[in-house]
């Protein structure tokens, strides 16, 4: 298995593409100079495309992924109804998710044989939307509103209509502020990082009588944690043992086991990373974990050991400014 790593710095406007050596090491295969700041990433499910969102002029960039090496070649673009805090597709590649923050909504672009065309729907009213996450079935949008301490459920239409679910959402508690997730690969759990609070919510997603219920909430900072609290991203690994977390103000990575079901985590520990760390990323082995700091302006690549999960720290790279976006491809 041959694996890319991407990362987004929006100060300077560049996508950096990394090969990932099987020993835990980067080499650089390309730099790409993105028209515009580049901020959220993911890559299509077929791994034919990285889609990027870019700002200030609000548009998503298709890139076609080199099949050989993972370099990039610009191919379409398509514009955006707000600034792009998060995008996603769905598990077919039908469609691209986009969440804004600052417009406090999401979208669907609907991609035609993986070129992103036109705006299908916009769903206004999520205040601080966040992200949007498709569940494993393909078939229901979460989307944290992290300003109104909500996760909107939509389910998919074969037209990328969103329509709102029976509940319509779910809701954390006063002042968590829910922001970006990730479903266990046995698709009974989601697990949500909450940006102001910092704690994590484990979600099940259906409970005998098929409600969607929240089954533990942890503080994911140390004990002796003072300062002002600022989650940004959350990562499980593919085999659904480990489960990582990160604060910006104080730069660490929280390490969380989770058990056998999915339905419970425990902190197993607390890795110092670079600063300010707003993305992160696991990659498809199970077996690397890069950071990106939005303020040292540099990534750091882990591997992932033991039955903990703990972090060793195998190298850093310098990677433009302000980088804050990482995504692996596996080819
Ligand atoms: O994490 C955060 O994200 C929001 C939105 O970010 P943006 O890059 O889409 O503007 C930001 O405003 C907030 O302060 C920050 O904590």
């Amino acid at each position: 298995m041959k694996q890319t790593v991407y990362t987004a710095s929006p100060e300077s406007q560049q996508i950096h593409v990394w090969r990932l050596n099987p020993e835990g090491t980067l080499t650089l295969v390309q730099v790409v100079d993105v028209p515009g700041q580049v901020q959220p990433m993911v890559i299509s499910p077929d791994k034919r495309f990285l889609y990027v969102g870019v700002r200030p002029e609000f548009r998503v960039l298709a890139y076609r992924i080199s099949p050989d090496d993972g370099a990039l070649t610009w191919t379409a673009e398509a514009a955006l109804p707000g600034s792009p805090t998060h995008i996603s597709t769905d598990l077919q590649g039908r469609f691209i998710f986009s969440g804004s923050y600052n417009a406090g909504c999401v979208s669907v672009t609907r991609l035609d044989d993986g070129i992103p065309t036109e705006t299908v729907e916009v769903v206004e009213g999520l205040e601080g939307c966040h992200s949007a996450n498709i569940s494993p079935d393909n078939r229901t949008l979460w989307v944290p509103a992290l300003k109104q301490d909500r996760i909107c459920l939509f389910t998919l239409g074969e037209d990328g209509k969103l329509a709102a679910q029976t509940p319509a959402e779910v809701t954390t508690v006063e002042g968590a502020g829910p922001r970006h997730m990730v479903f266990h690969p046995n698709q009974q759990y989601a697990y949500v990082v909450n940006e102001l609070n910092c704690s994590v919510d484990v979600w099940a997603l259906r409970d005998p009588h098929g409600n969607i219920e929240c089954v533990q909430t942890l503080d994911m900072m140390p004990t002796d944690f003072t300062d002002t609290r600022w989650g940004a991203d959350i990562h499980i690994t593919p085999d659904g043992r480990h489960l990582y977390t990160c604060d910006r103000t104080s730069s660490l990575i929280t390490i969380f086991s989770i058990s056998e079901d999915g339905s419970v985590l425990a902190i197993e520990g607390f890795q110092p990373t670079e600063t300010q760390p707003r993305g992160f990323n696991v990659d498809h082995s199970g077996k690397f974990l890069i950071a990106a700091g939005q303020k040292s302006h540099h990534i750091a690549l882990y591997e992932i050991q033991g039955e903990q999960g703990l972090l060793e720290e195998k190298g850093r790279y310098a990677v433009g400014q302000g980088p804050m976006w990482v995504v692996v491809n596996a080819h």
